[in-house]
């Protein structure tokens, strides 16, 4: 019982002590002295052998002290360190870090299907992103002033709170019980195909949004839907995915050229080849005709992987809420 407890404790514990980071400005700028810091360079992450390179607070950025002020609070560790982030802007200094920490500043979409456990640059990339294109009140056009752990920023004229925001976004992999749908757009790396996803429109639910675009897309109606899983997606922007499966009677599609560039039902052969390529190819014109799918962090990839083994529940369509 004490063993069972024992975790869910400390993740309280730790959520709480983030809580209060967010809060107490003078409690976040203590905590920068014992956290850890993920450095970027204009927004390219400190990488090495693919993987983010957390290096200690007390590390030399030429600015000094002032320059760690600008770090924003990520998240905390289970250790209960805090994990803060840090773009080193145009300071000279991010040379010296390099060789101190002994790693690269990367561009993140290039690093991006290499990169194992991504989830803290990308997360660090979209937060410090936010605060370089926030940095005015819409109401006023004053500056606006964050709190020290950059979780929001204030218009002192104003008053207006501005908080980080995601745009809700909807993926779903439609199945026609024995092939599943994939596209692509023109702007995808060549030979990549994707699960079917669009921003939802204000006031839509997902499952209003997600029956839009597939009409739009590829002129499908959706039966049955399900809830998969979701994550935090910062390309261009931050958008929050919420992914689903659906099922659509055996149909032709009518695919929009405006939105996509091609859509293809795949076999489970296809699926299982497509799979097996774990990076994109060096030059995909050269290869032997076929495709390959997001990289393994995308949700796109966890819908395709888990596409064999669904069984979609039967749930009256007319339920807005069917998962
Ligand atoms: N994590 C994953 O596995 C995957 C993630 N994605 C992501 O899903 C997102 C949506 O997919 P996509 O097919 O492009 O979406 P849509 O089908 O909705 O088409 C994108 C277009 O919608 C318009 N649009 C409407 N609302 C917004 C908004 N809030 N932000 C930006 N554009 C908006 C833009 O048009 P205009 O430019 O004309 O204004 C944009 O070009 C993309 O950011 C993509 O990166 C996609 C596939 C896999
Ligand atoms: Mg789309």
């Amino acid at each position: 019982m004490v063993v069972a407890l024992a975790p869910c404790l400390s993740r309280v514990v730790s959520f709480r002590y983030l809580m209060t980071l967010k809060e107490d400005d003078e409690a976040c700028r203590h905590a920068l002295k014992s956290g850890t810091l993920l450095l970027y360079h204009e927004l390219a992450p400190l990488l090495r052998q693919s993987r983010p390179l957390f290096a200690v607070t007390n590390v030399e950025l030429g600015k000094g002290k002032e320059l760690i002020r600008e770090a924003v609070l990520l998240g905390c560790r289970e250790t209960g360190v805090p994990q803060f982030a840090l773009d080193v802007g145009e300071s000279t200094a991010q040379n010296r870090n390099t060789q101190l920490c002994n790693g690269v500043f990367t561009d993140l979409r290039k690093a991006f299907f290499l990169l194992t456990e991504p989830e803290a640059s990308l997360a660090g990339q979209a937060l410090l992103r936010w605060h370089q294109t926030h940095g005015f009140c819409s109401a006023t056009g004053q500056p606006t002033v964050r709190n020290q752990s950059g979780s929001q920023r204030v218009c002192p004229n104003s008053g207006v709170t501005y908080y980080p925001q995601m745009a809700p976004v909807v993926i779903v992999l439609v199945s026609d019980g024995s092939r599943c749908l994939l596209a692509r757009q023109r702007s995808f790396p060549t030979g990549m195909y994707s699960a079917l996803a669009g921003f939802c429109d204000l006031g839509e639910t997902l499952e209003e949004a997600l029956r839009r675009e597939l009409a739009e897309e590829v002129g499908l109606e959706a039966e049955d839907l399900r809830y998969s899983a979701s994550q935090h997606w910062p390309f261009p922007q931050s958008s929050f995915m919420v992914a689903c499966h659906a099922t659509v009677s055996p149909h032709k599609t009518q695919v929009s050229g405006a939105e996509l560039e091609d859509a293809r039902w795949c076999s489970l052969e296809e699926i299982q080849a497509a799979l097996t390529i774990r990076k994109p190819p060096h030059n995909p014109e050269a290869q032997p005709p076929g495709f390959w799918i997001p990289p393994a962090y995308a949700v796109a990839n966890r819908l395709i992987q888990e596409w064999p083994f669904v069984i979609l529940p039967v749930v009256p369509s007319s339920k807005p809420y069917p998962w």
